[in-house]
């Protein structure tokens, strides 16, 4: 029998891709509300009731209210790609590389991991967690964005005339991802987060510069591009670049195509003294609707990579 899936908030950035991703899949039977009724509570929370899984593709609040429409006895399973539950008790963190794919197929409410935390964690938490780079230090992490990581108000902002090309911000430091970096990657404190949008629809880039000399840990860049590939070695969605296969050069594409894979890279200084540790992904792929995907049909007993948009190579 199908699954019977509610994306509530499907005619948003996050919620029209799942949706793409969920075409033609004859695995779940679709739950959709005629768009005057999208945001009508009665036909929303009927919705989330009859539904098996429903996900949760809305704003912080909106997210927190769908949980509260849902009756514990309904039996609905949530995936919810909002920041409300991400570090929140009873609530599984589904990044099935890090967290264990058996762990979120059994849980009952799943939170996605954030954009910017899919490449920090993919890269830091392992390496941390085999004590080759240590939880006590303060991590710097850069990033920038494609202006969908901000949903349909900064696609306005940016796709208007007088547009900007470049847009730092988090400038105080109180970004809303920072508690679920810490938490997720273990460490004693949380990074200092620089984030940007850049002038294209979708991709990000996640950085984090080590001083490895000046951290004293001992560990080589070879060790830890080693750990990684090891970490990662089974993953048919985190990819970590060979050492002998380093581009020169990190881009991103005005056009790229949607994917909802992850591209790990170590990069060393020629005499091992620093690293720059990046990854690049897409925001609406990794970041948000393919990891939704992939922890939906992890849910549902169903191949991990089911739908999901893997480039062939
Ligand atoms: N964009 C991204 O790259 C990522 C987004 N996320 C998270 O996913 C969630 C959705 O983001 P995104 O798709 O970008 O945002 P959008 O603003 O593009 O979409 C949100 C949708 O939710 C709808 N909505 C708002 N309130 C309600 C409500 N009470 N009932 C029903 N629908 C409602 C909005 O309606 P309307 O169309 O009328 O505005 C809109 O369609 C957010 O929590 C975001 O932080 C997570 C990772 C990455
Ligand atoms: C470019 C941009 O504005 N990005 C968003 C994060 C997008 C995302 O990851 O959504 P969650 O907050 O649900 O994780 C921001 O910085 O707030």
């Amino acid at each position: 029998m199908a699954h019977r899936v509610f994306v509530d908030g499907a005619a948003g950035t996050t919620g029209l891709e799942i949706l793409d991703r969920l075409k033609g899949r004859t695995e779940f039977e679709l739950i959709e509300l005629p768009s005057d009724r999208r945001k009508d509570e009665a036909a929303r929370r009927e919705a989330l009731n009859e539904a098996d899984v429903a996900i949760l593709c809305l704003p912080d609040e909106a997210a927190r209210e769908a949980v509260e429409l849902i009756d514990p006895a309904a039996g609905t399973r949530i995936v919810d790609a909002s920041s409300a539950h991400r570090t929140a008790e009873g609530w599984c963190y589904g990044f099935p590389e890090l967290i264990g794919a058996d762990r979120v197929a059994q849980a009952r409410r799943v939170s996605n991991p954030g954009c910017y935390p899919t490449g920090f964690l993919a890269l830091l938490a392992p390496l941390v967690r085999a004590e080759l780079l240590p939880a006590d230090w303060p991590y710097t992490v850069h990033a920038v964005s494609g202006y969908s990581g901000g949903g349909k108000a900064l696609i306005e902002r940016f796709e208007a005339s007088g547009a900007p090309t470049y847009r730092a911000y988090g400038l105080l430091m109180g970004h809303k991802h920072l508690g679920e970096m810490q938490l997720h990657a273990g460490l004693e404190h949380a990074p200092l987060f620089s984030p940007a949008v850049i002038d294209t629809h979708r991709g990000m880039v996640t950085e984090i510069p080590l001083p490895l000399a000046a951290m004293d840990t001992g560990t080589s860049p070879v060790e830890l591009h080693g750990a990684l590939e090891e970490f990662y070695d089974a993953s048919p969605i985190v990819r970590v670049h060979p050492d002998f296969d380093r581009p020169d050069e990190i881009l991103l594409m005005p056009d790229a195509e949607p994917r909802d894979d992850i591209e790990l890279f170590v990069f060393p200084a020629a005499d091992g003294t620093q690293v720059r540790l990046l990854a690049r992904l897409d925001n609406l792929g990794k970041g948000a609707s393919g990891a939704a995907i992939q922890n939906l049909n992890l849910m549902c007993g169903l191949p991990e990579t089911a739908g999901l948009k893997l480039p062939q190579n």
